[in-house]
């Protein structure tokens, strides 16, 4: 793997845990924890005065210290191996840990090994927390194994999207560099599956797999046999992969794994948002009476409160486009060079906004990004857009979590996004590991509710919009091909369809809207024709001012028309 290209920007900087936690309980000697008594290890300096909470459950127990915790304070320590520190200092460049990272390390490492959900704000250094635990279980227990010939994963990780999956192992093997004898693998969708087995199955020790492609090789003998001695299972993002569409394959997953107390598997679930049902999930990867770490204290809007984020309202969806192009061109005004994420609620919406913003002669390098192109496409764009100086990437939510792209200026949101959650994600991809960035919230009036009521723990900073390039939008539009038209009106009115209750509107209201946008936002001379199959699956069957017309040919064979649903 290409170690060049993660750690240039690691070194410009050194993470300090900037935190803003403030003490939930006041920290004396009854209520201390002290780690290192526990371990033996040498514990990080206790002169902070920010702290974090420890939670069994939901409840707070104990609280630890944060600041100024360093990876040379572990010298000597026996907990984690010489190698792993020097390349941590010496390679990686980090002197601190950051608050995440010192208030797991004790409870993560053997020999307490215990399991843990923990919640800690984007970009503020969770992968390590987990890998550095997981990997000096790896080089503990690797001297011990009878059977080190074959191939045996002591660590699986588990990510929602494919980019992610590629970044966690880039981490693990920039961790391992030091260490010849480990390999780190990848099980994600969209490659070369047979390609991925036989390297499975020639030697593993760290794989890092999305879901589904973990399936798929658990079907073969002998990939389930490499996980015959499982000591560490992590989920990244677990929330968002313990939610509906993941959680089925991940009680499969399970349940081809060894039991757990037999292997004595340490399971450790990360994320920045821990939503309502992954405590009541969690039981299918941690053991009861687990631990739950959070760096963010309740009632907080896990944000971070140093990036500005700025709400821009428009009177209407057709104004959209051309706020964005405003957006782009007041942070031109700003900045030489500039990265900027728009984030867009579908896949067709990702391809309308960044085909205009291609079009616009004073626009930097523009790039999309979302789950209908190709996988190797993705991770061009991906490194690309990760390597640039001054660039515009146009994407859905794939990736929204985890993505650590270096100097990331400012996170737009055009429109209101799935869920709270979501919003916290996409922002966080800004003003990482202690860097200055900054969000900006494009909505229409009728969506201003969600920003009132769905975030309303975030102080947004009102921001006048600048439509003043709606004309070159609408030539821009006037040109595109209109079956692409077509498509972004649909996958419009298919994600619209799903939020009806926040708007409080009608089938036949949201129609309206969808053809306005149509009309105005799409320059579509007629309303765009639906057909008669999908207006059923969309749940909008006899629904005034749409232009429904018979199936095409394969659609009526039974199987989904190119480009249509709603994927992001
Ligand atoms: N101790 C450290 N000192 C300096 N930089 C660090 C340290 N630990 C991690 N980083 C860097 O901070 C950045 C963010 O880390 P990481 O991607 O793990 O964040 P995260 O908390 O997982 O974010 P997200 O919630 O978005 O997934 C990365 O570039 C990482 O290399």
């Amino acid at each position: 793997m290409d170690q060049r290209r993660h750690s240039n920007h690691q070194r410009r900087r050194g993470f300090r845990g900037k935190n803003n936690i403030r003490p939930r309980r006041a920290r004396t000697d009854e209520n201390r924890t002290d780690a290192s008594s526990q371990t033996g290890a040498a514990a990080p300096p206790r002169q902070a005065e920010q702290e974090d909470t420890v939670m069994t459950g939901a409840t707070p127990e104990v609280t630890v210290p944060l600041d100024d915790a360093k990876f040379s304070d572990l010298k000597g320590s026996n907990l984690v191996h010489p190698t792993l520190i020097e390349t941590i200092t010496n390679d990686l460049n980090f002197s601190h840990m950051t608050p995440v990272q010192a208030a797991t390390l004790h409870d993560l490492l053997p020999p307490s090994r215990s399991d843990c959900l923990v919640q800690a704000k984007t970009g503020t250094g969770k992968t390590l927390a987990f890998l550095l635990p997981a990997l000096q279980t790896l080089i503990t227990n690797h001297r011990n194994q009878a059977d080190r010939g074959s191939p045996a994963v002591s660590l699986l990780v588990i990510s929602p999207t494919r980019e992610l999956a590629m970044q966690i192992a880039q981490e693990a093997t920039n961790l391992l560099q030091r260490f010849s004898n480990f390999h780190v693998r990848l099980a994600i969708g969209g490659t070369n599956k047979d390609q991925e087995e036989r390297r499975i199955l020639q030697s593993c020790n760290v794989l890092v797999a999305t879901p589904g492609r973990l399936l798929d090789h658990m079907a073969n003998e002998d990939v389930l046999y490499t996980f015959r001695n499982l000591e560490t299972l992590v989920l990244d993002e677990a929330d968002r992969l313990l939610d509906m569409g993941f959680s089925k394959a991940l009680r499969e997953i399970v349940s081809k794994l060894p039991n757990k107390k037999e292997v004595n598997r340490q399971g450790m679930l990360f994320s920045a948002t821990i939503a309502q049902h992954v405590h009541q999930a969690a039981d299918l990867v941690l053991s009861p009476g687990y631990k739950f770490i959070s760096t963010v204290p309740a009632g907080e809007a896990n944000t971070h409160q140093r990036v500005p984020q700025l709400l821009i309202k428009v009177d209407k969806f057709s104004s959209v486009g051309a706020a964005v192009v405003g957006c782009i061109r007041e942070e031109a005004k700003q900045h030489q060079d500039f990265k900027v994420i728009i984030f867009a609620p579908t896949a067709h919406l990702a391809d309308f906004y960044g085909h205009i913003v291609s079009q616009l002669s004073d626009m930097p390098p523009v790039s999309i990004l979302h789950s209908r192109i190709s996988q190797s496409k993705r991770t061009k764009t991906t490194n690309e857009y990760r390597d640039a100086r001054s660039a515009i990437l146009v994407a859905t939510d794939v990736i929204a979590r985890g993505m650590d792209f270096p100097g990331v200026t400012t996170v737009v949101q055009v429109g209101i996004p799935s869920d709270k959650e979501s919003y916290i994600h996409r922002l966080g991809r800004t003003a990482r590991a202690g860097a200055e960035g900054r969000g900006i919230f494009i909505v229409t009036e009728a969506e201003s509710w969600f920003p009132r009521w769905t975030l309303k723990e975030i102080t947004f900073i009102p921001h006048p919009a600048d439509v003043s390039a709606l004309a070159e939008v609408e030539a821009i539009a006037t040109v595109m091909d209109e079956t692409d038209r077509a498509r972004i009106y649909q996958a419009w009115l298919g994600y619209y369809k799903n939020h009806l209750k926040g708007f409080k509107w009608t089938n036949e209201e949201l129609v309206a809207q969808g053809n306005t946008f149509a009309h105005d936002g799409l320059a579509c001379p007629e309303t765009p024709p639906i057909a008669k199959s999908t207006v059923g699956k969309m749940g909008l069957k006899g629904t005034r001012g749409l232009v429904v017309v018979p199936d095409p040919p394969r659609a009526r064979s039974g199987r989904a028309p190119r480009g249509r649903g709603n994927r992001s």
